[in-house]
């Protein structure tokens, strides 16, 4: 099976209440390791690259790779443009054969951003790739100070209506109070469900996205700062408040941090405990595994997309 898009994967999780995992991958051993619990799980998914990954790893290698992940797994596998912030880098991602790309005009002014996404939606569609966009800017809900001024940050229900009808997007990502990294809230966490609610009823049966959506799990930080890390105070996104979005129209969920931090937890930790071993397999390995593990708790215990892999393709 080739490359899919996220028309069909979306649609399921939409009916059946759960979301796709979304996995930001940069090198060999972080794809190996989605993609071991993907097959564990038999699910869909979704692997995503930034501008940053490309930087690192040259688009060709990450292509192969993901392409090398589709043959070697059999799953349903979308490789997509995580924040492409220009019509440009997601040409380029279209006509490299990525089968869906995120334009991020979120910083732009309402109309600047309708405009641009536009533009990417219509050169997308006609080589058959799906667009996601972004309305309203990522933040806590303690960022936001004042009611006001969440309600310029957070995205508006009216406004999110309109820019889908304009742009003809396929997902929307919104901001309700996630975001991105390891320190999402001072204080206890918090997310905008009500402005959720309202988003999701005023766009019956359309995929909405979630970014900045790592739990930050404690025990990982912990491992961290044991052995020689210095991340206090990390925090993330609680999970069942994530299980509670993927049954209200959120169908991508976005995890880039929690797999940071299972690597590098289990690296520090391999290395103080093995210190005369310097063959990067011996590290690299657990890390590995530690991102296969992390990945089959999402699956299981927060997205609800474990064995979801046959009915996302079954009407292709
Ligand atoms: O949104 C993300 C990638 O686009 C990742 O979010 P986290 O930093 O919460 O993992
Ligand atoms: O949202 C951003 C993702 O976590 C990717 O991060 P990056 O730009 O450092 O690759
Ligand atoms: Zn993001
Ligand atoms: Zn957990």
């Amino acid at each position: 099976m080739p490359l899919v898009t996220s028309k069909e994967m979306f649609k399921k999780a939409y009916k059946g209440g759960y979301a796709i995992g979304a996995f930001n991958v940069n090198n060999m051993e972080i794809i190996q390791g989605i993609v071991e619990a993907g097959k564990e799980e038999n699910a869909p998914l979704i692997l995503q690259v930034s501008a940053g990954a490309r930087k690192y790893a040259q688009p060709v290698y990450l292509k192969k790779l993901v392409e090398a992940a589709v043959e070697y797994s059999g799953l349903p596998i979308v490789l997509h443009l995580d924040h492409g912030d220009s019509f440009e880098i997601c040409k380029a991602c279209v006509d490299d054969g990525f089968t869906s790309v995120m334009i991020d005009g979120s910083k732009y002014p309402f109309e600047e951003n309708i405009a641009l996404t536009k533009k990417v939606v219509d050169y997308a569609h006609s080589k058959g790739v799906v667009v996601e966009a972004e309305l309203g800017r990522l933040s806590g809900i303690e960022d936001a100070v004042s009611v006001s001024e969440r309600d310029a940050a957070f995205t508006d229900p009216d406004e999110a209506v309109e820019f889908v009808e304009r742009t003809g997007v396929d997902s929307l990502a919104i901001a309700i109070g996630t975001s991105h990294g390891a320190y999402k809230f001072k204080g206890e966490p918090r997310l905008d469900f009500e402005r959720l609610e309202k988003i999701s009823s005023m766009l019956p049966n359309f995929p909405l996205v979630l970014h900045g959506a790592s739990s930050v799990p404690q025990e990982f930080v912990e491992i961290c700062n044991k052995y020689g890390g210095q991340i206090p105070g990390a925090k993330g996104v609680p999970e069942d408040m994530l299980r509670k979005a993927a049954e209200m129209g959120v169908c991508k969920i976005n995890i880039d941090t929690d797999l940071r931090l299972a690597m590098t937890a289990s690296i520090r930790k391999y290395l103080a405990e093995n210190p005369s071993h310097f063959d990067p397999r011996q590290y690299l390995g657990p890390g590995r595994e530690a991102i296969k593990q992390m990945v089959i708790h999402k699956m299981r215990d927060v997205l609800g997309c474990s064995g979801k892999a046959p009915e996302s393709i079954s009407s292709l």
